[in-house]
Formats: C-alpha cells, sequence, structure tokens
C-alpha cells in the first residue's frame, strides 16, 4: 500500500514533529498543502496538546497527526487525549512505543514510530505498528548513529512494513534517493523549520540560513542523549565539559529548556537550536506549500532526467 493511500495524503511527505516548534499552525499549513502535518508534542502535558489539536481542527480539515516525544513523563495522559481527539496518526519518538500500541490500535490510529537502528525496526514491527520512519543520524535533535544512506536500505530489508526516509533530506533530489533505497516516502523537518508558517524565533530561522554544510554538532552522546544542534558558544561549553567527563546531571542546565531559549527567546547563542546537516542547503523562507511543491516538482524532474539517460 502507497503512503498516500495508507494516510490519505496528496504527496508523500509528513512534516517532522518538532518539540514546542510544529504547532497547530505549522501542521495545519503541511496538511493543507497535501502533505502530512504533525504536531510535536515534545513536553507537552494533557491540557496542552488538547488546546493545539483543537486549534489545529479549525485550521484544516485534511489529516494530521501528533508526535509523542517518549521521554515526557506526560506520554500516558496524552495517548489518551490523542484518542479521544480523534487523531488519525501519531509518530512516536525517542523511546519504544510498546505501551501505547494497543489503545491505538483499538482507536484505529496509524501508528508510525521513528527509529535509529534495525534493531528497533524489528522490536516495532514485532508490535504491530503501521509503517516504520527510518531516521539518520543527519538529522536534526535526537539523533542515532547511522547515516540514512547506510539505516534506510538494512530497515526496508528487514521489516515488511512500509519505511519512510528522515534525515539530510531537503529537495528532490533527496526525496528521489530515499525512493531508490527503498522509502515509500520522507519525513521532512529541518527544510520546514524556515517555513513562513514556522512559529521559531526569526533569529533561529536567520541562523539556519546562514548555516553552511558543516555548521551542526551533536552534542551529550557521551551521556546517552545525543542531539544536533547548531554550533555555538553553548555547544562549544556543552562538548568541553563533556571531554572532562561531566556527569548528565551537571550538563543539564545546558540543555533544560535550552531548545525554548532559542525557539521563543531567539537566543541563538546559548539555546539549542536543533536543526539537521542539511541547513547548509537552505537559502530563503517559503511558505509550506512553495516547500511542498519545490519538492515534489524537482523529484519528478529528477526521475524524468533519470528515465531520459
Ligand atoms: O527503547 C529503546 O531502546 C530506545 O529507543 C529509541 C531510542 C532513540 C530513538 C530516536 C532517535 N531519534 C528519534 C526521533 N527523533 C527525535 O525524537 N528527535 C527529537 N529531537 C528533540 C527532541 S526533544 C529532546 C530530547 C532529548 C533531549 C532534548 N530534547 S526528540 N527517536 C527512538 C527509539
Amino acid at each position: 500500500m502507497s503512503l498516500t493511500t495508507l494516510l490519505n495524503i496528496k504527496y508523500p511527505i509528513i512534516q517532522g514533529g518538532m518539540a514546542n516548534i510544529s504547532l497547530a499552525e505549522l501542521a495545519a499549513a503541511v496538511s493543507n498543502a497535501g502533505g502530512l502535518g504533525i504536531i510535536g508534542s515534545g513536553g507537552w502535558d494533557a491540557n496542552r496538546l488538547r488546546d493545539e489539536i483543537v486549534k489545529c481542527k479549525k485550521l484544516t480539515d485534511k489529516p494530521f497527526g501528533v508526535n509523542l516525544m517518549l521521554m515526557n513523563p506526560h506520554c500516558d495522559e496524552l495517548a489518551k487525549v490523542i484518542v479521544e481527539e480523534g487523531v488519525k496518526v501519531v509518530t512516536t519518538g525517542a523511546g519504544s512505543p510498546g505501551p501505547y500500541i494497543e489503545m491505538f490500535k483499538a482507536a484505529g490510529i496509524k501508528i508510525i514510530p521513528v527509529v535509529p537502528s534495525v534493531a528497533l525496526a524489528k522490536r516495532v514491527a514485532r508490535l504491530g505498528v503501521d509503517a516504520i520512519i527510518a531516521e539518520g543520524t543527519e538529522s536534526g535533535g535526537h539523533v542515532g548513529e547511522l547515516t540514512t544512506m547506510a539505516l534506510l536500505p538494512q530497515v526496508v530489508d528487514a521489516v515488511d512494513l512500509p519505511v519512510i526516509a528522515a534525515g539530510g533530506i531537503a529537495d528532490g533530489r533527496g526525496m528521489v534517493a530515499a525512493m531508490a533505497l527503498g522509502a515509500c516516502g520522507v519525513q521532512i523537518g529541518t527544510r520546514f523549520l524556515t517555513a513562513k508558517e514556522c512559529p521559531v524565533h526569526e533569529n533561529y530561522k536567520q541562523a539556519i540560513l546562514k548555516a553552511k554544510d558543516t555548521d551542526t554538532v551533536v552534542t551529550g552522546r557521551s551521556v546517552g542523549v545525543p542531539v544536533r544542534c547548531l554550533k555555538n558558544p553553548m555547544t562549544r561549553e556543552y562538548v568541553a565539559l563533556e571531554k572532562k567527563g561531566v556527569s548528565a546531571e551537571e550538563l543539564e542546565y545546558l540543555t533544560l529548556g535550552s531548545l525554548r531559549k532559542a525557539v521563543l527567546d531567539g537566543d541563538v547563542k546559548g539555546g539549542s537550536v536543533m536543526v539537521g546537516q542539511v541547513a547548509g542547503m537552505l537559502s530563503k523562507v517559503q511558505t509550506v506549500s512553495e516547500i511542498i511543491e519545490d519538492i515534489y516538482n524537482h523529484a519528478s524532474k529528477v526521475m524524468e532526467d533519470l528515465k531520459v539517460s
């Protein structure tokens, strides 16, 4: 079954659920443009998520989803809100969705976990999920170790499920490459961060547009929470402390709420500007519709050129 049929969307393009960033305005714009918009529930509680779902329903009559970040202690209550509000699709990250699969399946909700490894892909496949997002380390935010180019075909070979590619995809070339490796669609985060409808502080967007290919770094791998973000004074301090073997608790002050500092306050020096390795490919703010049309039309042209050659 194709991803567009499975999710009842026009384009096989999912917007990555990003904590504090993919609110109703961005998710609804992606769904209205023919992709699947995803509300990023991050560290929210039930009331905060319900408010955003209600807002999203007012902005689009198309399907949209919610991302559950499984490190969030409120996940149990969020899962109940997702069922009560009739959300059609759930993506999950930063943990295993095992505890919630039964209730989501009983409610007819499509479950699509993000996985950074074949082992995790096999584990969630056995649990009966509907599709899998194989996310390479090129991605922004919380990442695994394998690149999309290496991880994706191995996940495709390991499970008998639709596999969506994520990490390092920002235009039609990346989309065609992902499909060539066996993906049925793509999940895109970084490029949507520069969308007009994305609510991040202007400083965050400008920092992304100014970034070059080598301007991201993964902090926290030594303390078990690897997160890719833009290099800045905060990451330089964090990496120096990591090299000294400082504990996770002592490093917590550098990450606690640091995403919010960048997203809400625009502090791109002291905050965590989570972004993927494709930031260097982005040079202008566009509307969500322009982004989706550009990616899809570019992918169609790449496919045409491949046929001709
Ligand atoms: O259950 C196990 O054995 C471990 O399972 C997993 C381990 C990791 C993952 C994983 C890696 N990447 C993803 C999907 N992407 C993400 O989840 N990206 C994220 N970006 C920012 C996030 S919020 C955050 C999180 C930590 C520190 C600071 N902020 S979550 N999931 C999925 C499952």
